[in-house]
C-alpha cells in the first residue's frame, strides 16, 4: 500500500488512541536494529552459499523528529559527524532522483556521482566513514521521491552500542533503522506501537520494505553487499540466508559466545572486493573452498538442530571443529589478520575455539562457548585477550529485529544519550 506524505492520519485510524499517538509521533519516533553474528558463510554468501546468521544483543538506535525549519539535519555521534542542509538545496538533487512508482532500485554509479559531488567527496575516496552520509542521502531521497511530492525537513540522531566496522553488521543497522524511520515518516509502513507494549515490530509485508529499501542502503557502504546483514537487521533471530531466501531458524539452541574486539579497523567494501578478485583469479582453487564453506553452513545448522533434540557433548565437538576449519578456509581467502591468528591461539590454549567473523581483516572474533565450560577457564581467556588491547563480552545470540519503541524504560535510557549528543545548531 502506497501512501503519500507524513501520514498522521492513517496512522491514527491505524492504531486508536488519536491524541496519544498523534502527539508521540509529531514529537519524535525512536527505532532501533540489532548487530548480528556471522556464525559461518561470511563472504561465501556473496558468492552464492549459504550463511547462518544471528542477530546481536548491541542495537543500533535511530530517532526521527519531523520538524519545521526547513531544514534536514543528520547527527552520527559515532562518527562524530553532524549535518545540516536546506531541504530547498536537497531538492536540487532531484533530477538524478525522480519520482518513479517502481520498487526500490540499485543506486546508480550516477546517483552516487550526484552524492559525492553534492557533499564533496572525491570519487576515489576509500573512506567509509563519509558513506554513512551517502547512504542517508540516497534513502532520504529515493524514499522522498518515491512516496511523497515534497522532501520533509527532519531531524536524524543515530547512536549504536555496536563498534564500527568490526564485522558486527554496523552498517547493515544504520540502513535498516534508517529506512524503518523513513518509511514510517512516509507513512509508507505504519506506525506499530500498541499502548502497553514495550517495543512493537512490522507486519511481515512491511518488514520486507524496510529491509529491500536497506539493502539498498548497504550496497552504497558495502559495494556488493549479500544481503544477509540487513536481513538480520530486520528479521533478527537466528537465520539461513541463501542466495537472497531468508528461513528463521527455528528452535536454536542458546548457544553462548565470547565475542572480541582485536580493535584492527578495516572496510568490509574493500575485503569484499578482494575475495571477489582472488576468485576470479584462482577459480578452480577457490571455489572449492566456498563451496566447502557452504557444506560448513549446512552441517553447523543440522547440528544446531541436534543440540536442541539431543544435546551430547559431541555435538559442541563438532560445532568447535566447524570453528577451527572455517577459520583456516577464510585465512586461505586472504581475510584472517595477525590479530585474529593470535585471538585463535590465545582462546586455543584454552581449549577454546575461535573464528573471524564478519568480513574478517581484523574487526571481531567469535568464540563457541559450551554449557559446561569451566568459568575460570573463560574468566582467564578474557584476561589473556584484555592483555593483547582486545575487547571482548560474553553475549548470548539471537535479538529481535527492526524495532520501534515506544514506552520503555530503555526508551527513556536512549533518549538521555541523544541529549547529550545534541550540539547541532539550526
Ligand atoms: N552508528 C553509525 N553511525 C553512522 N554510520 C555508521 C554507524 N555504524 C556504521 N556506520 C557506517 O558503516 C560503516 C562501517 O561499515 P562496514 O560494513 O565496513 O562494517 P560493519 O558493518 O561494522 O562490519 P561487517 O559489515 O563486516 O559486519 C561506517 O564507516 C559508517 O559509514
Ligand atoms: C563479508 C560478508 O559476507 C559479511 C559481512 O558482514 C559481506 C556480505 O555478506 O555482504
Ligand atoms: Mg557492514
Amino acid at each position: 500500500m502506497v501512501r503519500k506524505g507524513w501520514n498522521l492520519g492513517s496512522l491514527v485510524c491505524r492504531v486508536g488512541s488519536p491524541g496519544f499517538y498523534l502527539k508521540m509521533l509529531a514529537q519524535e519516533s525512536i527505532v532501533s536494529s540489532p548487530g548480528k553474528v556471522i556464525l559461518h558463510g561470511e563472504h561465501a554468501v556473496v558468492h552464492g552459499k549459504v550463511a547462518l546468521a544471528v542477530g546481536l544483543n548491541l542495537r543500533t538506535f535511530l530517532r526521527i523528529r519531523c520538524s519545521k525549519h526547513g531544514k534536514v539535519l543528520l547527527n552520527l555521534p559515532n562518527l562524530g559527524t553532524c549535518l545540516n542542509w536546506e531541504v530547498a538545496t536537497l531538492q536540487t538533487l532531484k533530477t538524478a532522483f525522480p519520482a518513479d512508482s517502481d520498487g526500490p532500485k540499485s543506486p546508480s554509479p550516477e546517483q552516487i556521482a550526484a552524492l559525492k559531488v553534492f557533499v564533496g567527496i572525491a570519487s576515489e575516496s576509500a573512506d567509509t566513514e563519509n558513506l554513512a552520509v551517502l547512504a542517508f542521502l540516497y534513502l532520504y531521497l529515493s524514499i522522498g521521491a518515491k512516496y511523497s511530492r515534497a522532501l520533509p525537513s527532519l531531524e536524524i540522531i543515530v547512536w549504536s552500542e555496536l563498534p564500527t566496522g568490526a564485522g558486527l553488521g554496523s552498517s547493515a543497522a544504520y540502513n535498516v533503522s534508517m529506512a524503518a524511520a523513513l518509511l514510517m515518516a512516509h507513512g509508507a509502513v505504519g506506525f506499530p506501537a500498541q499502548e502497553e507494549a514495550e517495543s512493537a515490530r512490522w507486519t511481515a509485508e512491511e518488514l520486507n520494505l524496510i529491509n529491500t529499501w536497506a539493502f539498498q542502503g548497504e550496497k552504497i557502504i558495502h559495494g556488493n553487499p549479500s544481503g544477509v546483514d540487513n536481513a538480520v537487521g530486520t528479521w533478527g533471530g537466528a537465520l539461513r540466508y541463501h542466495a537472497g531466501k531468508i528461513t528463521s531458524l527455528e528452535r536454536v539452541p542458546k548457544l553462548r559466545i565470547l565475542l572480541t574486539n582485536t580493535k584492527v579497523p578495516r572496510s568490509t567494501k574493500l575485503l569484499v572486493a578482494g575475495v571477489k578478485d582472488k576468485v576470479l583469479k584462482f577459480p578452480n582453487i577457490l571455489n572449492p573452498v566456498l563451496s566447502s564453506i557452504d557444506a560448513i553452513s549446512q552441517e553447523c545448522e543440522r547440528v544446531l538442530k541436534e543440540v536442541n533434540q539431543n544435546p551430547s557433548a559431541d555435538c559442541y565437538t563438532v560445532l568447535e571443529e566447524l570453528f577451527d576449519i572455517n577459520q583456516h578456509h577464510l585465512n586461505v581467502l586472504g581475510v584472517g589478520h595477525p590479530s585474529l591468528d593470535r585471538l585463535c591461539q590465545v582462546t586455543a590454549s584454552h581449549g577454546l575455539h575461535s573464528k573471524l567473523t564478519g568480513a574478517g581483516g581484523g574487526g571481531c572474533g567469535i568464540t563457541l562457548l559450551r554449557p559446561d565450560v569451566d568459568p575460570a577457564v573463560v574468566e582467564a581467556a578474557k584476561q589473556q585477550l584484555k592483555a593483547c588491547g582486545y575487547e571482548c563480552w560474553e553475549t548470548h545470540i539471537g535479538a529481535p529485529g527492526i524495532s520501534l519503541h515506544v514506552f520503555s524504560a530503555l526508551r527513556e535510557e536512549v533518549q538521555k544519550v541523544f541529549q547529550t549528543f545534541e550540539k547541532a545548531e539550526l
